[in-house]
Parts: structure tokens; sequence; C-alpha cells
């Protein structure tokens, strides 16, 4: 029996954000920014990105207005603004809340900016894990797996993949997780179905206290569904309720949705194209696998052609990969390489622009050429 003067570690109430994820790492980052500071700043965690302005947790329900400096800072670099699970400190201004800074990211999932001049966004921050939804009765599309699976391990958190309506793909259902697994290197593969509650037991030891998730998947793969079976309520509106509700106003609602056993999930909005992310890193962790073969190749530079001594070509070949997943590993490869080299364009482009702001030279020439 513990005694009321002993003050062990378990007694110690917990932080008031400890249900919003708050850790020491996020500790750290907030001390980062605020301490010695003038103001009184306050932790608060973004549950809803608007222009301008940010729905938090902190833990009740504020708004915040973007300060001067974090608005700038957006208008420069849309990454930077604060988007969903995004942590931020906090400054009370009158009656309202001011966001004076964004703390320190961690497990950042990014859209690819993919016109020339675009800047890559940020979908949602300090994110630990991604639940990749793909419906069991219609497919499965592994290449849109390799996709979700490339973008998720670049940003840090750990995939998960749930084969949802596990149900409706009968017999044919073991078959249809040995196809996904076979393209799910390095994470687990789940079978569920959110309408006979089939391995939602298994995934739900998955979601650990505190965890931040995402889940990605297309449109009708089933995420609402099981995300309100997991939550054991409705905590996200599934398709036949929107589907009532079509033509009448709808806001757009992004939430920080705790679970039962104290994690939580980042509604993001719906991920339609899945760029690759220029920086290669989840393409490579994605195809790993393929990735170990090449690195027994004879030549280094080996391109997996028509060379000699190529391991990649034998174990097509011999059976052990199969020839699709090389040719979806070529196209992602391209892909992330182009994204790479636009990105690296739009830097080059505006450190000129910046260049000819803050140089001499730079405003001569600029002088020179409007003739004067
Ligand atoms: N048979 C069966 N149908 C399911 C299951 N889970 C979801 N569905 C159905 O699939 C449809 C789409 O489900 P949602 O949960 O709305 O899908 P979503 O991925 O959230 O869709 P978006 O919000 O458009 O991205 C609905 O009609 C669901 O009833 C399941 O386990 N079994
Ligand atoms: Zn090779």
């Amino acid at each position: 029996m513990s005694h009321p003067s002993t003050n062990t570690s378990e007694e110690l109430p917990a932080h008031p954000l400890a249900g919003l994820g708050w850790n020491a790492r996020v500790e750290a980052a907030f001390d980062a920014v605020a301490l010695g500071g003038p103001d009184v700043l306050l932790p608060a965690r973004v549950s809803e990105a608007r222009r301008g302005a940010v729905g938090v947790r902190m833990p009740n329900h504020e708004t915040a207005t973007l300060s001067p400096t974090v608005r700038r800072a957006a208008e420069a670099d849309p990454f930077t603004a604060p988007t969903s699970g995004d942590w931020v400190a906090v400054r009370r201004s009158g009656d309202t809340w001011l966001v004076e800074a964004v703390l320190e990211r961690s497990g950042t999932l990014v859209r690819q900016g993919v016109a020339k001049d675009s800047h890559d966004q940020a979908l949602a921050a300090n994110v630990d894990a991604v639940l990749i939804c793909e419906a069991a009765d219609q497919g499965p599309n592994v290449g849109r797996l390799e996709r979700f699976l490339s973008l998720a391990w670049t940003s840090g958190a750990a995939p998960v993949v749930a084969v949802t309506k596990a149900e409706l793909a009968g017999d044919r259902l073991p078959e249809v997780v040995e196809l996904v697994a076979s393209v799910t290197t390095g994470a687990e593969v789940h079978a569920v179905s959110a309408h006979t509650g089939l391995g939602l037991e298994a995934l739900a030891a998955q979601l650990r206290p505190g965890a931040t998730w995402v889940l990605l998947g297309t449109s009708g793969a089933g995420k609402s569904s099981l995300l309100n079976a997991l939550a054991g309520r409705t905590a996200m509106e599934t398709g036949e309720i929107r589907d009532d509700r079509r033509g009448r106003h709808t806001t757009t609602h992004r939430q920080l949705i705790p679970m039962p056993g104290g994690a939580l999930f980042l509604d993001i909005p719906g991920v339609r194209r899945i760029d690759v992310p220029g920086d290669g890193t989840g393409v490579d962790r994605t195809f790993s696998d393929v990735n170990e073969l090449a690195d027994r190749c004879r030549f280094r530079d080996c391109s997996h052609g028509t060379e000699p001594g190529c391991a990649v070509r034998a174990a097509v070949d011999e059976g052990e990969l199969d020839s699709g997943r090389l040719e979806r590993w070529f196209r992602l490869r391209r892909e992330a390489e182009w994204n790479r080299s636009r990105s690296d364009a739009r830097v080059r482009a505006e450190r000129r622009k910046e260049w000819k702001r803050n140089t001499r030279e730079g405003r001569e020439a600029g002088r020179l050429k409007r003739g004067h």
C-alpha cells in the first residue's frame, strides 16, 4: 500500500497535454523557444489548419491567429506554416491567442510540390505511424500501395498496412494478404473488417498511448469506418452519411481524434495524387528487398539492364523478384529524381532572387536592365 507522502513517479499527476502526445522531445523543443524570452508562452497542438489561423488544443479547444513572424515565414515558404499535428508556442494577446513559433517537427508527411515553382506542403506533423488502408475487394493495387509506403517512409513515421473490408474477399483473403505483404517489406500487414470486427483487436494493440497516427488510402478504402470501429464510436463520418448530406453545406473538419488506448489520429485532407517525394529515402526503404539485391550486382553503378553479373536481373530470371515490382521501382526512382531536380531548380531560382535583393551587384544589374 502506498503512503501519501511517498512521491514515486507513478504518483505524479500526468502532464495536462499528455493525452495530446506531449513527450520529452516536444518539451525540449518547446523549452528551446519558450525559455528566456520576454513573453509567457504556452504549448498547444494544432488540430486544424486554416488560412491565417489554427484550431489548437491546449488541452481545451482554442483558436490561435498567426503572429506576423509566423505568417511572413509561411508566406515565404508554405512548408513552415503550422499544419495538423504541429506543436506551437502561443501567447495571450488581449482576447486572442497568437502563434509565436512552430516547434521543431518530427515525422512530417509531405505533399510534394509538383509545379516548377511550387513548394512542398506539410500535410501532417509529428506523426509516429501511418495506417495505410487498401480495400480487399478492389485488387489490391500494389503500385498505389508502394507509393503510399514511400510517402510514409519518407516522413520518418512507421507504416502499418490494413487490408480493409477483409470479409468481402471471402476465400481469396489469404491470397490478397500475401500479395500485399509481398510489397510491404519491413511493415506489418493486418487484415481487418469494420463490419465483422475481424483483426481489430490485433490492430488496436499497435495503437500505443501518446502515439500520433495518420490514415492514408484512396477515397472509399474504408478509413473512416475502420477508425470508428477502432474508436468504438462515430469519430469520423463515413461514406454513407456524407452521401446523405450531399448538396448541403459541409465543413472540412480536421481533428485530433483520441482513441481508447491513448493514441491519437490526425484527420488530414485526402491525398488524391501521390507524388513520391524528391527525397528518395522513402522509395529506397519501400524497395529495400530490391536494393539489397542491387548491392550484390558486379558493378557498383549497375543499371540492372544488360550488364553481366546483375543480381537484380538474375533474381527476376529465377522468379525471386517480380518483374512488375522491378519496373515500378525504376519508375518511382525516376519520379523521385525528377521531383528532386524540380525542387532544386526552385531553390536555385529563389537564391538568385535573394541575391538580387541583397547585393549591390544585384541592384546595379537591376538598374542596368531598367536602363537608368
Ligand atoms: N463490407 C464492408 N464494407 C465496408 C467496410 N468498411 C467500410 N466499408 C464500406 O465502404 C464504404 C467507404 O467507407 P468509408 O469508411 O467511408 O471510406 P473512407 O476511406 O473513409 O472514404 P473517404 O472518406 O472518401 O476517403 C462505405 O460504404 C462503408 O460502409 C468493411 O469492413 N466491410
Ligand atoms: Zn544490377
